[in-house]
């Protein structure tokens, strides 16, 4: 593991009214690693990735970026950064094709006169597309394809180039395989996986332990709003990952897995 996180949070809290959603949270990413956040529903995974997106401010805490301080207080200094962030509703336009959708918001316009008459360069958009899904190794029909004629994991896989246009450094991914098959979350994860084999941090929300023991090098575990443990993939078993987050004692998930297999 480098030794110069990417990211660092330290002692990150934030407060909702009466809800403590955040305490004292520590956090860190690594290039070329991919980061599992899981934890029960209102554990603060999300409130988390929205704080490192830039979308709410901290009440307390520090940030680093590359070990130099830094302030997140807006979606814009979050990107300014190199760190995007892929949601789970997508945000894909579904009457525009694949390359319309990379580009949105980063038209290229076309040299010369075309240019100064707003024209878009579909050609240099076009090559430019293929060559990002082919380094994805995402395989779709056509880039010429309308983004509701494609599969959800196709469609997940457009999502996540969509925030590869800007070169990020890390990339923050929202239950990316929720709702997904089995094909098309084996497809998802492959991608994952190679955006780590390019050197990006990347942290991914999961409720699926399945996935985050197949795609993750770490797992962090939150529970009401705390940090409550940490585990290399290569050394954990699902019995203490589940353990971290109900807060059972292991012998009670043992005993409570078994009791459902029945
Ligand atoms: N905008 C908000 N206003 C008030 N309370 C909020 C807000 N956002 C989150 N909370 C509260 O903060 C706590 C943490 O929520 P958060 O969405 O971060 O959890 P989560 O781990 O992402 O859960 P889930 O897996 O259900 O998405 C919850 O108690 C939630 O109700």
């Amino acid at each position: 593991m480098p030794s110069t996180a990417l990211l660092e949070l330290k002692g990150i809290s934030k407060r909702f009214g009466a809800v403590q959603a955040l305490s004292q949270v520590d956090f860190e990413t690594y290039p070329g690693e991919v980061v599992a956040l899981v934890g029960d529903n209102g554990a603060g995974k999300s409130t988390l990735i929205k704080i490192i997106s830039g979308i709410l401010p901290i009440d307390e805490g520090q940030t680093l970026f590359e070990g130099k301080p830094v302030t997140l207080d807006g979606p814009k200094s979050a990107s300014g950064l190199g760190i995007a962030t892929v949601y789970q509703d997508l945000a894909l336009c579904d009457n525009l094709d694949v390359v319309g959708n990379l580009f949105l918001g980063r038209e290229v316009k076309s040299k010369g006169l075309g240019g100064m008459l707003g024209w878009l360069d579909e050609t240099a958009m076009e090559q430019e597309a293929s060559e990002l899904l082919q380094k994805l190794a995402v395989s779709i029909p056509s880039v010429r394809t309308q983004v509701a004629a494609l599969s959800g994991g196709q469609r997940q896989s457009i999502a996540v180039a969509r925030s590869m246009m800007g070169s990020p450094k890390m990339v923050l991914l929202d239950e990316p395989t929720a709702a997904l098959g089995v094909a098309q979350t084996r497809q998802v994860l492959d991608l994952i996986r190679r955006l780590r084999e390019q050197g990006l941090g990347v942290v991914v929300i999961s409720h699926n332990l399945a996935d985050v023991f197949s795609v993750a090098d770490r797992i962090i575990v939150m529970r009401l709003g705390r940090r409550v443990a940490t585990f290399d993939v290569k050394t954990a078993k699902e019995v203490e990952v589940v353990s971290a987050i109900t807060g059972l004692r292991s012998a009670e998930v043992s005993h409570a897995v078994a009791k459902e297999a029945r």
